[in-house]
């Protein structure tokens, strides 16, 4: 799995059109969405996390609460977003995996909106910039 993760002022998306030919079935207020004071953590999931889509499950979350401590915010968007790996796992496998992340973030008390799976969608972010705002991860099954 790839991970972007940049801390923003604001991230707000705006779904357009289908991506895949069965995209994730979504309500209308899930076609657009907008969270403040966040954490946006673009996420590329890849053929070998189908390995151990578990492991990697735990892994993401225990590196995306390591910088939601440092840059001290409760509000984290998990974003899917096929343009971090040349080497993309299923669909199936990755919107499983993004679920599960999301689930366990909330679990674990924080604010967490995920974006639509499988659409072409229009985003805003705007990055605070400073030197924890910027950052990428790479995390992969059994190392
Ligand atoms: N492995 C993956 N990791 C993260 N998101 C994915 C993955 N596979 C599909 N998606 C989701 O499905 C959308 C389309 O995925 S895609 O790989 O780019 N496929 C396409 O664009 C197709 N139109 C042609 O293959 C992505 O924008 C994302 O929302």
């Amino acid at each position: 799995m790839r991970i972007l993760l940049i801390h923003s002022d604001y991230l707000e998306y705006e779904v357009k059109d289908k991506a895949l030919k069965k995209p994730e079935e979504i309500s209308e207020n899930q076609k657009k969405g907008r969270l403040d004071e966040v954490l946006a953590v673009f996420m590329s999931v890849e053929k070998v996390d189908e390995q151990n889509p578990e492991e990697i499950v735990k892994k993401a979350v225990k590196e995306i609460e390591e910088v939601v401590s440092q840059v001290k915010t409760n509000n984290i968007f998990v974003y899917p977003f096929a343009h971090l790996s040349s080497e993309l796992g299923s669909p199936d496998v990755a919107l499983r995996i993004l679920k599960e992340i999301e689930n366990e973030l909330k679990n674990k008390g924080y604010n967490v909106r995920r974006a639509p799976f499988g659409y072409y969608k229009a985003f805003k972010l705007s990055c605070k910039g400073h030197p924890l705002a910027e950052l990428s991860r790479t995390i992969v099954p059994g190392e």
